[in-house]
This record gives structure tokens, sequence and C-alpha cells, in this order.
């Protein structure tokens, strides 16, 4: 079950020292740099190449983590301010304690029996928003449950119009869940070529266990249709529902702008559109009433010789930053990321890869770790860098310098 942990990251790190004086240890390491390796020892072969890899050479991934280096943040001294950061932040008119989220990650239960009903459950315990993916191993309404009184929002990937019933069926299940946003992931229409996976012969979908398809198999609609086409219940045929499902949700290149209006027709909260990269969709996105993106390249899973996720959202933010909330995600691991993605002008940054190695590391727990320590680190960071708050006021482009510009 859920329990509510009033967060206070500072008062966090006081606690561990104590705890450090009593020989109690944290589950595993704070050292963020340490999670991938810790959490690929414990993995098959499969879950770490599935996790850890990205697409072709993995270029895009890796200037996805140099593009952080280039910035660097300027303390500045004598700043006197009462008590700590204040890291909250207000998202569609809801102020939320902190300024990160639970990117959505499918198929979590490959890295631990529990997947995302652990991870459900870590975000919520650190009022952290827990977006869920449509690759999902566990069914909306479980997902919801874990989550308890958390903020929760739902990730969409997009059947074609041919089959915008189901669209709507997924829809409305969110929403009768609790989902009060809407992020609709662009860029994964159909999968990056990822040779790790290839190299394994692994496919998030193509599994013997069924592991990413629950939301698609317990869809009434899409078992109906199932039904009519095959002539036969999905679970007499499960290969077959499983084919079927993956078609629907990676179909290809099948929707445009305009299709947009379909969702929000049908989706009663905020629209977020994911995977934004240029300021000409960006403007689209303005153009098109949605209430937020973000700024991602899929942790560069999907194109190989792409730019940096972080090398783009400063000219986005000039373009559109005024008319709409921008997210930010692809190679956050610390909270010196964090602070310096907000300071080019993201109003949260989601957080992908490492809270899966948390997960994989020590479940629910874990997870938990993963979030608290990264929130931890943004405070003192903002802290000891005299900046008062994680509000544009305070945490903005004044505080970073160029490496580049230094010599
Ligand atoms: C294992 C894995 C599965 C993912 N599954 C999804 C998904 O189902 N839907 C989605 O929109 N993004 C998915 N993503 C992308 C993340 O939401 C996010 O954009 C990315 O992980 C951010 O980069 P980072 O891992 O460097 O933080 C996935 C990422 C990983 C690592
Ligand atoms: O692996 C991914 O990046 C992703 O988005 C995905 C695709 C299919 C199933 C689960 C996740």
């Amino acid at each position: 079950m859920t329990k509510h942990v009033d967060p206070n990251p500072i008062e966090y790190e006081q606690l561990i020292y104590q705890k450090g004086l009593r020989y109690e240890r944290p589950p595993f390491t704070f050292q963020p740099q340490e999670w991938e390796r810790l959490a690929s020892e414990r993995m098959s072969a499969e879950s770490k190449g599935y996790v850890v890899g990205s697409a072709g050479t993995g270029e895009t991934a890796r200037k996805n983590r140099e593009a952080f280096a280039r910035w660097s943040i300027v303390p500045r001294r004598l700043v006197k301010y009462d008590g700590f950061p204040d890291l909250s932040v207000n998202v569609f008119g809801q102020k939320l304690p902190f300024p990160i989220a639970c990117a959505p990650v499918g198929v979590q239960r490959i890295f631990n029996p529990e997947g995302e009903i652990a991870t459900a459950a870590a975000a919520a315990e650190q009022s952290v928003p827990f977006i869920m993916s449509t690759a999902s191993s566990t069914s909306i309404e479980d997902v919801a449950k874990a989550n308890g009184n958390g903020v929760r929002w739902y990730q969409l990937y997009w059947p074609p119009n041919d089959h915008n019933d189901i669209t709507v069926s997924i829809l409305d299940r969110a929403q009768k869940a609790g989902f009060s946003a809407l992020f609709v992931t662009l860029d994964t229409y159909i999968l990056g070529w990822r040779p790790s996976d290839m190299d394994n012969g692994y496919n998030p979908f193509l599994r013997s266990d069924k592991i990413g398809v629950a939301i698609g198999l317990t869809d009434p609609v899409f078992r109906s249709h199932f039904k009519e086409k095959h002539g036969c219940e999905v679970d007499d045929d499960l290969e077959a529902a499983v084919a079927e499902w993956t078609r629907t949700v990676f179909p290809g290149m099948s929707h445009c702008w305009q299709d947009i209006k379909f969702l929000q027709q049908h989706w009663k909260g905020p629209i977020v559109l994911k995977g934004i990269q240029s300021v000409e969709d960006a403007k689209k996105c303005v153009e098109i009433g949605v209430q937020g993106i973000v700024v991602s390249n899929h942790g560069g899973r999907q194109s190989d010789g792409g730019n940096s996720s972080l090398g783009v959202l400063p000219r986005i933010v000039d373009a559109v930053g005024d008319k709409l909330e921008i997210f930010f995600d692809s190679g956050i691991r610390c909270g010196a990321d964090i602070a310096k993605a907000m300071a080019l002008g993201a109003k949260m940054c989601l957080i992908g890869r490492p809270y899966i190695y948390g997960l994989v590391l020590g479940g629910e727990e874990g997870t938990s770790h993963v979030l608290k320590s990264l929130l931890g680190d943004l405070e003192l960071t903002l802290h000891l860098a005299g900046i008062q708050s994680s509000s544009p006021n305070h945490l903005n482009r004044s505080v970073l310098i160029k490496e580049d510009d230094l010599f």
C-alpha cells in the first residue's frame, strides 16, 4: 500500500548520516553514476540490452549525456534566504512539490516481477507524478490502484485512425482510473534500429510471457475486434492477439497534425506531445492548441545520429516557452542535470532509465531511493549555488555558463 511520506530531501540527507552512524545503510549506493553498472550485473542479457541500449551506434544517447557537461552552474555567494530552496512547480494549474516525474517506461515486469506496481507506488510515496506507458505489463486499473492518491498521467501509443474506437476505449479507461493528463508519444510509431535487442533476438512485445501487452489484451473493444477478425477469443490464440496488438500500437507513420483534434475531443484534461525536437514542431503544437510538450528524443533509443535533447531545449523555450508547458527528458542522471535543464527553461524533467535501475536493484524501495537521491541532490545543488527556488525567477540561464566560453 502507498504510504505518504512528508517530502523533504534535506531532512533525508540528515537522516542518512544519522542512520549511517547507527550502521544502517540505504538499499544501494547514492552514486548515480553507479546505478547502471550495478543494475546491469543483476539483469538478464535481454533486459540489460533493452534498457541500457539505444539506437544504432548510440550517438544520440551519447550526445544526450555530453550536452550536460557543456553547461556549468556558476554559484553565487552571500545570497541570504530563509529555509531551503523551494522545489515546487505549478503545472496545469496544480502545485506539485517537486519538478520531476517518472517517464513512461514499458514492460517493467522484465526488470522486476512487481514492475509498474512497485514504481507507481514509489512515485506516489515520493510525491512524484507517474506516467504510465501504453506498453505496461500491468493494466491501467491496477497501476491506478498501486498509485493511490498519487498524481498519475497516461502515455498513449496511438492506434491508427481506423482503430479510433480502441483509442477512445483506452482513453476512457485511463480517465476513469484517475489519470489526469495525456502524454502522446510521437517518436515511436515504429521501434528504432536497436542492435542490442536484435543481437539478443529480443522484442518487448514478442515474448512468450506476453508481458508488454496488458492494456491491449484487457481492452474490451480490442477483444471484440479480435474476435470478429479471427473467429476466436484473444485467450484462445495469444500469438495472433499479440501480433494484432503490436500492429495496432506501432502502425508506422499513420497520423498527422489534424488528428490531434480527435484526441482533444476525447480527452478532458491537458494533452502533452512527447518527442518534440524542433522549433517548427513546437510551434505546430501551439497552433494545434495542446497544453504541453516533452522535449525528448526518447533517450536516444529511436534515431541514431540525432542531436542532443538538451541542445535544442533553449531554442524551443525561446520560441514557445510562454505558450505551453515544456517538459524535458533524455540523459538526466543527477540533480545537477535537472537544475541545468530547468535553468534552460524546462518546467519539469522526466526521469527515464535511472528509476528503472532502482526497480532492478530494490523494487519499490529501490525506485524510491533513486527518486529521493535525485531530489536531495537537486535541492543541495540549488542551495550551494545560492538559488532560492526552482522557479524561473531564480533558476534561469543567468546561473549557467558555457564551458566553451571559458577558454
Ligand atoms: C526501457 C525503456 C522503455 C521505454 N518505454 C517507453 C514507453 O513505453 N513510452 C514512451 O513514451 N517512452 C518510453 N521510453 C522513453 C522514456 O519515456 C524517456 O523518454 C527516456 O527514457 C528518457 O531518457 P533517459 O532514459 O536517458 O532518461 C522508454 C525508455 C526506456 C529506457
Ligand atoms: O523501448 C522503448 O523505448 C519503448 O518506447 C517501448 C516500445 C515497445 C514496448 C515497450 C516500450
